[in-house]
């Protein structure tokens, strides 16, 4: 049964206010722009209420076990908190200018976004905590030993960390917190897995904590280097690394490039220069005041075995590459062209990998469409010495070479494409590398070609090795990457650090810790990616399709995706969008449902079986050709798709209750070309059928983004839609031949499988080959299935995929239609 939603309405005032389409939180604005400019097809009768917001205060991490409470002080209210009250906790008498609550019991901080030092307190907690949860006025974190791991990383104390937050609690920080931050932090940061000259090195300032390593059974026989004691060196210097693309970088390169006027400028660009110079080469005198650091070396083969048992033994090895030190391997010509200049955020997130002069290696999260590629680029920029990337498919294998090629100076010989069907490597020293992760780790049935890049591949050293959404990769795939390509420094990258198996714990341990992550709205209220109005849309099924679906006792999902009321509101909404001057992406897992939909609605349609050229020729049509603007996506849309026309989204089926699959769909249209245009929104809609096992799924969907301070409202009633002309199904004989067609689907669905194999995708890859048969679709096998003249779907014969690949005759004919259609709708006709 689908979960029971409360009308909101009766969830009184708060909820009222915090539920009234506000998805972009802290902007009026934009409420009020939505009520005005949704008023047409949807009804503000069913607000989404406060379940979702009640949902998010359950999320935890927090592994502590819980301590025994002490005695609260109970009042009448008590009982609705139950042990949640802690209302024992004494209040500082300024504690109204602190924005901190810790829970004492489960590690989660409660931050207060409307308070006075609220900017300050989420930079600190960034640093320290989870964010679990960012609504409008109240945010929500969990410390957690990873993520205190991180901090350390990063380069805070334990004695930084409790000062801090008891700075900004606005209670004293319990004790179970106190001695958790104390336990967890202890061994943290206290030693190093360094790559010195191609050799791993075990580094530490405190020899005591190499002893204790090196009496370790395991680790203790793994010493490569016999003598006794450690070698000593200086420690890095801190901080002072100029990232390129930051005003820093770029005003140190005009104070070298620009011919200076006259004397007093020159002398002034000169001290510039000089000081720049000064803060790269690590100027030696300062050397003699810099801390002594030991270490001994291992070997490399030995590296995941020491790096797991030191997690073990609690003492997590931090990965950091000297490459301003490393003379072993070539430098790569690269730095961003003069007029690439990054955004605060990703000067951010890069200062965390950059800190102290060294890279770390870890994992940036940043929204989709908010430039995870560019943070990627500026990293290889930093380091200078060969790169290889990581990609899940082909398709995003070719969009990172062209990125790199708009955004470095990077001489575009030196960057080579490793796929099925391009394995080049580059003719210099040193260069950059793009692959996918299947074509990198596939150990059987190489062609001599790819075997010989491969070795190319492992045979050197790279001085940075970029993982492309990182949070998708299984953790068995990663750990044969690790094993194959030698990298000094890892910088993983992603939208959505979430696995649906919680296995996303491996990545700490196989890239490094989170270093960094975005906050949505915060970048959307800066126009960096758009606003989005997002709506989920209610559809009852019609008598015949849920008499059905409660009958069948299995593969239902055809059924609530193919229900006629579901199809209606999808034709509505393209139709009122297309209006409204707006681009439209529709999103169908089920490839079924994706070309029935589309070839009804006689819509271009993009699946895993769509030839490349077709694919190119639909998506050029929708970015430019003013009379293509709805294009059907298969799940192979749902990443590294770069369609910043689209502004409107809607989602007909889906991969269950994935998180992830919705925050990377939401992606497609946060990079909006028109987001920064006075009062834009874009639009996601969810279509769901009513009371079945959908809306179930719909609200796990969308519980990440909700926590990312989106507001999902819920629309019950399209305005409008029953006086559409041309209205699909509209008769009852209509949605009958419909169930059959859908019937005779589910039956051969289930005799050969339904699952997508996508070319070059990485996942679909893997479940071709794991899971179960791929379905074979062609019109052919439907029509001989059916059998019937009359039936609904022999409508979807035509398809605007044929029309728009046509010949030059066809396509003419076609653009013709369009544009009599376009001026007889103009004229009313
Ligand atoms: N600093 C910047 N200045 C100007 N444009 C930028 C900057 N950073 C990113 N962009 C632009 O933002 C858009 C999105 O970038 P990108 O494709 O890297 O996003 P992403 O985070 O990788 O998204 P996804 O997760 O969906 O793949 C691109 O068009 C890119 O050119």
């Amino acid at each position: 049964m689908p979960p029971k939603r409360k009308n909101p309405a009766q969830a009184g005032g708060p909820a009222k206010r915090l539920a009234s389409g506000t998805n972009t939180p802290r902007s009026r604005d934009s409420d009020e722009e939505y009520a005005e400019d949704a008023s047409a097809p949807v009804s503000d009768e069913d607000d989404e209420g406060m379940d979702h917001l009640v949902k998010k205060f359950t999320v935890n991490s927090y592994s502590r076990p819980a301590k025994a409470k002490e005695t609260a002080i109970h009042d009448a209210a008590a009982r609705l908190f139950g042990n949640r009250d802690h209302s024992h906790l004494a209040l500082k008498p300024d504690h109204e200018d602190r924005p901190l609550w810790i829970d004492p019991d489960q590690g989660k901080i409660i931050m207060e976004t409307f308070s006075p030092s609220f900017k300050h307190a989420e930079n600190f907690l960034i640093n320290v905590a989870e964010p679990q949860s960012r609504v409008s006025r109240i945010h929500e974190y969990t410390l957690t030993s990873n993520s205190l791991f991180a901090a350390v990383s990063v380069g805070l104390t334990t004695e930084d960390i409790i000062k801090e937050l008891d700075l900004l609690s606005k209670t004293p920080i319990p004790e179970s917190i106190r001695q958790f931050i104390v336990a967890s932090t202890r061994s943290f940061g206290k030693v190093r897995l360094v790559l010195k000259n191609t050799k791993y090195f075990v580094e530490s300032s405190d020899p005591s904590v190499l002893q204790t390593l090196l009496q370790d059974e395991i680790i203790g026989p793994l010493r490569v280097d016999t003598a006794e004691g450690f070698t000593k060196s200086a420690a890095p210097k801190m901080g002072n690394l100029a990232i390129p693309g930051t005003k820093m970088a770029a005003g140190a390169k005009q104070a070298v490039q620009q011919a200076p006027k006259d004397d007093e400028e020159e002398d002034d660009a000169q001290k510039q220069a000089e000081a720049m110079t000064a803060t790269l080469l690590d100027e030696d005198d300062e050397e003699e005041e810099r801390e002594q650091v030991h270490s001994f070396e291992i070997a490399a083969e030995s590296v995941q075995e020491v790096s797991r048992r030191c997690r073990a033994i609690d003492l997590p090895l931090t990965e950091e590459y000297d490459f301003r030190n490393d003379d072993a391997n070539a430098d790569l010509d690269i730095d961003l062209k003069p007029a690439s200049q990054i955004r605060p955020y990703q000067e951010q997130a890069l200062s965390k990998m950059f800190g102290n002069g060294r890279a770390r290696s870890g994992i940036i999260v940043l929204p989709c469409g908010a430039g995870k590629t560019l943070v990627g680029i500026t990293a290889a920029c930093t380091i200078k010495k060969g790169v290889i990337v990581l990609c899940t498919s082909a398709m995003s294998v070719v969009q990172w070479r062209a990125e790199f090629i708009k955004w470095s100076n990077v001489n575009p010989k030196d960057i080579a494409v490793f796929t099925a069907d391009h394995k080049d490597s580059f003719s210099g020293t040193t260069g950059i590398i793009v692959s996918t992760y299947s074509m990198v780790t596939q150990s059987k049935g190489r062609s001599y070609e790819s075997q010989k890049v491969m070795d190319f591949i492992e045979n050197r050293e790279w001085g940075l090795m970029i993982l492309d959404e990182v949070h998708v990769v299984p953790a068995e795939m990663f750990k044969r990457v690790t094993y194959k390509v030698k990298a000094h420094s890892k910088l993983g990258l992603t939208a959505t650090l979430l696995r649906e198996d919680d296995k996303i714990e491996h990545l700490n341990f196989l890239i490094g810790p989170k270093l960094y992550e975005a906050n949505w709205q915060e970048l959307s209220e800066q126009g960096h990616i758009a606003r989005v109005q997002c709506a989920e849309v209610w559809c009852p099924m019609t008598p015949e399709f849920y008499t059905e679906y409660l009958n069948s006792k299995g593969r239902k999902a055809l059924l609530f995706t193919m229900n006629p009321r579901k199809f209606q509101a999808c034709q509505f909404l393209i139709d009122y969008h297309e209006r409204r001057g707006d681009k439209v992406i529709v999103f169908s897992d089920n490839v079924y449902a994706l070309e029935a939909y589309a070839k009804k609605l006689n819509k271009a349609y993009i699946y895993g079986g769509t030839p490349q050229a077709e694919r190119l020729r639909i998506l050029e049509n929708f970015q430019h050709n003013e009379l293509v603007n709805t294009v059907f996506l298969s799940k192979i849309g749902d990443t590294s798709l770069d369609l910043p026309e689209a502004t409107c989204l809607i989602q007909i089926s889906s991969h269950y209750g994935s998180r992830r699959q919705e925050a990377q769909r939401l992606g497609r249209i946060l990079r909006a070309k028109r987001r920064n245009d006075e009062g834009f929104n874009a639009f996601f809609y969810s279509l769901v059928s009513k009371d079945t096992a959908e809306m179930y799924y719909s609200s796990k969907r969308q519980a990440f983004l909700v926590d990312q301070g989106y507001a999902f409202k819920v629309i019950t009633h399209l305005h409008g839609i029953d006086a559409m002309p041309n209205l699909a199904f509209k008769t009852p004989q209509e949605r009958r031949d419909l169930l059959m067609s859908v019937m005779l689907q589910i039956e051969s669905d289930a005799s050969l499988g339904d699952v997508e194999r996508i070319e070059g995708d990485l996942f679909s890859e893997a479940r071709g080959r794991y899971g179960k048969k791929k379905a074979k679709r062609t019109a052919g096998m439907l029509s001989d299935l059916s059998g019937g003249q009359d039936m609904a779907y022999v409508e979807y014969g035509k398809s605007r995929n044929k029309e728009l690949a046509g010949g030059k005759g066809k396509h003419k004919s076609f653009m013709t239609k369009l544009r009599r259609d376009a001026e007889r709708r103009k004229g009313g006709i």
